[in-house]
């Protein structure tokens, strides 16, 4: 065949997908009428029995999904087309449509269906009946290009050496220029990455690969996949996925939306404690601190502190009269209530009722006492005992509650057994060198503890809040009280429901006796229940808001930054341990984090858990991986990177400046890079010393705080965990690695951040050489 007969072919190729991608688009937007006109139909209905009233509601909510699901797969609707030995070919796409008057023949597979597989994993040595793979590539609704691959034996032999799927389309989409939000990949998932993406919802499955092999893209695919495969399961639980700080979270924001999925709560650990913002900043040490493991018994001895006897003893004055606590009963009263192993603040009950016990008993002396004080000795009848009592068990109830409800008695309890909010612990405890030297006792140095003291009213930090969630737990709720104001607030809220209807029945008969009566279509209960639900959340809404919401599965990105308590706190949001745990040990930068699953997860699962490896670097071109293969070799000899698939032709340009010149230096250098990325993105990474000196030198070029696609970033390696560039300029990596423990690790995040261009700018000595003959590191693929 001539080059021209190809061209040919490929030219009645692309008009024969667009005249299908018309149709689908055709159908997508009878869908979406469809969707429409059912939901407009569903929200103008009103009144009716209570269950046609919830159907409807149900209705709605189905409507609105659906409607935002179809909205949301306008871009890509059809990527790619399977032709088979034997079947009807079959076209793949972000959704499935149906063609309801051909018997609902597919006349679009949806990605994650079954029939869909042998697009990500058929190879030519393996077609597993497949004989042709298209890759459809369109611009908004136009076909602009076909890549096919025969599976056949012949091409067997010319295989690329990674065994990738679809490689023409893989390379452009690797190629295209970043815009600061993560794409989805959902039309070149390679089969090692689609194993992980269709592993089953059950256990905990870890994912380790190097920086670049899609550990995240990943992770992402896979709570869609999961969510379409057990939707029942997954809808009511919700899903939540974890990542390391909200820069990040905003750049994988819209993967799962495009992949028209909207019930997923992404958060920060930092955000998983509703009604509190963790705005504050630890000291490298202190987040180290806070996140270890002996803080379980810090806590729980700074609750235990909490819990006093009176020394020698109490005294409390009830209507003049002097009752006195002493520190044995009170004793009791404390082993007692610890001996329940309740929360602290539902513990207190137990306490607090054997003090009401002796108080009780001691105001009931002091009554019997003043009854008989002065009356002359009277001899006793044959039928009377000297012990007859003369207050009855009523008597004994009314004092008790008297003595309940009195002011000092009060005050007396909340000093030795107070009730205690975790916010309010915690920071009595950063606040007191005392408290913390009897809570850390054994635990925590001079110099340890010195560095958690913090002055009242500081913010919290996100190292804070596993502490917050432990003392949740240790605390506990009394509800009694919030659960009595519930149903007087409901109360009040159905006599005003009743009260609104009143109103409206009046006016109604001053205006038109005829028209329907209020009543008629609205009861007091609808009413009150409408003004409560104030609109159907969602269930990461509802999951947003409630500490103790367990999720359906949890999915954890860059896990290896997790610190023990951080896990402690995900671990309860998942009781049925289905996780999804993403990372890289080669790649810890936080003190707190580990370089171990298997220490990670033995607390919780002992070993059962399954380890997948991805193996491939989908975004550092080979030549920048040699360079970050030296640092890896320096910080940990054992681990290999992944290989490059690609070359960029660019080795990573290195210079050398005065650290006092680089603020000067800077500005051309990102100029020059943001001029080569050519409408890409450029990052500058450097030390956190230098921040504040390089901000000022690129203020004019930096994008205000508000605007979302940045092409120039300034960050530290902290910040840009996760992300990637299309240039990056590395400031200072000796700095870098002087400032943290883990320096090498944050070196080797910070070199692999480049799809295209990497430069590096030393300030001082080379940490690890990082030119000149390769000592080691990946050969370009
Ligand atoms: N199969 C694929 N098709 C197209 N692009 C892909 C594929 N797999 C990964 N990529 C791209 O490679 C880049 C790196 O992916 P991702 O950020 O998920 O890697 P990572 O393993 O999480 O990296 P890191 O550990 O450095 O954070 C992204 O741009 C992603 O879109």
């Amino acid at each position: 065949m001539s080059p021209s007969d190809r061209d040919q072919d490929s030219t009645e190729e692309i008009a024969a997908e667009q005249d299908y991608l018309t149709l689908l688009y055709a159908k997508l937007d009878t869908e979406r009428e469809t969707a429409q006109a059912r939901l407009t139909d569903a929200l103008r209905q009103s009144g009716g029995p209570p269950q046609a009233r919830a159907e409807r509601d149900t209705a709605a909510t189905t409507y609105t999904e659906r409607l935002s699901q179809l909205n949301s797969v306008e871009q890509g609707l059809c990527f790619g087309r399977l032709d088979f030995e034997h079947d009807e070919p079959v076209h793949i796409g972000r959704l499935g449509l149906f063609d309801e008057e051909d018997d609902y023949q597919p006349l679009l597979v949806d990605w994650r269906a079954p029939v869909a597989r042998p697009f990500y994993l058929a190879t030519a040595a393996s077609p597993d009946g497949v004989r042709r793979r298209r890759h459809i590539r369109t611009l908004s609704r136009k076909v602009v290009g076909v890549d096919d691959e025969i599976l056949d034996l012949n091409a067997a032999d010319q295989g690329h050496d990674l065994g990738l799927a679809g490689e023409a389309a893989l390379l452009a989409a690797l190629e295209r220029r970043r815009t600061g939000e993560m794409a989805d990949i959902v039309a070149t998932i390679q089969a090692e990455q689609d194993q992980i993406i269709r592993s089953g919802l059950n256990g905990v499955l870890v994912v380790q690969g190097g920086p670049g092999t899609g550990k995240t893209a990943v992770a992402l695919h896979r709570a869609a996949y999961l969510l379409y495969t057990y939707r029942e399961q997954l809808t009511s639980r919700g899903v939540l996925v974890v990542g390391p700080n909200s820069t990040f979270l905003r750049y994988i924001g819209q993967v799962l939306p495009s992949l028209g999925e909207t019930g997923v709560l992404l958060a920060t650990v930092g955000e998983l404690y509703p009604g509190l913002t963790a705005l504050g900043e630890d000291s490298r040490e202190a987040t180290e601190i806070k996140g270890r493991p002996c803080m379980v018994e810090v806590l729980e001895q700074a609750v235990a502190d909490r819990q006093q006897v009176p020394d020698p003893v109490l005294e409390i004055e009830v209507d003049g009269e002097i009752l006195t606590l002493e520190r044995e009963p009170c004793e009791r009263a404390r082993q007692k209530a610890r001996e329940t192993r309740r929360p602290h603040n539902l513990a207190r009950r137990v306490f607090v009722d054997i003090l009401l016990d002796e108080l009780t008993r001691q105001s009931a002396q002091r009554t019997e006492d003043n009854v008989f004080e002065g009356l002359p000795e009277i001899a006793l009848t044959e039928d009377e005992t000297p012990d007859a009592e003369v207050l009855d068990a009523q008597d004994l109830a009314t004092i008790r509650a008297e003595l309940a409800e009195d002011g000092g008695v009060r005050a007396a309890f909340d000093r030795l057994w107070p009730k205690l909010g975790p916010p309010e612990l915690l920071g009595d405890l950063y606040g007191s060198a005392d408290r913390l030297a009897s809570a850390a006792a054994g635990h925590l140095t001079a110099a340890e503890r010195e560095s958690l003291l913090r002055a009242p009213g500081s913010y919290w930090t996100p190292a804070d809040v596993p502490l917050l969630d432990e003392l949740a737990e240790l605390l506990g709720v009394d509800d009694t009280e919030a659960k009595a104001r519930r149903e007087q607030r409901e109360r009040e809220e159905r006599a005003y429901a009743e009260g609104v209807l009143h109103v409206l029945e009046q006016d109604e008969e001053i205006i038109d006796e005829e028209v329907l009566r209020v009543r008629d279509v609205l009861d007091a209960e609808l009413l009150a229940e409408r003004q409560q639900r104030s609109g159907e959340l969602t269930a990461a809404e509802r999951a947003a808001r409630d500490r103790t919401w367990t999720f359906g599965h949890v999915i954890v990105d860059e896990a290896q930054e997790l610190s023990a308590m951080a896990w402690r706190l995900l671990m309860r949001r998942c009781p049925s341990r289905s996780m999804t745990v993403v990372g890289d040990v080669a790649q810890t930068g936080s003190a707190a984090g580990t370089s171990s699953w298997a220490e990670v997860l033995r607390p919780y699962v002992e070993d059962r858990w399954r380890l997948r490896e991805l193996t491939v670097n989908y975004r550092t071109p080979a030549e920048i991986m040699d360079v970050a293969a030296r640092v890896l070799a320096a910080a940990n000899p054992d681990l290999a990177v992944p290989t490059s698939v690609r070359e960029s032709g660019m080795v990573p340009w290195q210079r050398r400046l005065d650290v006092a010149e680089v603020p000067e230096g800077i500005r051309g250098l990102a100029e020059r890079e943001l001029v080569a990325a050519d409408g890409g993105t450029v990052a500058v990474l450097c030390p956190a010393s230098l921040l504040e000196p390089l901000g000022t030198a690129l203020d004019d070029l930096l994008p205000a705080p508000e605007e979302q696609d940045a092409r120039l970033s300034l960050l530290t390696v902290e910040l840009a965990k996760g992300l990637e560039f299309d240039a990056v300029v590395l400031v200072s990596p000796d700095e870098i690695v002087a400032e943290s423990p883990n320096g090498l690790n944050d070196l080797y995040v910070a070199l692999t951040r480049a799809t295209q261009r990497l430069g590096i700018l030393h300030t001082g000595a080379e940490p690890v050489p990082m030119s000149g003959p390769a000592n080691g590191g990946s050969a370009p693929g």
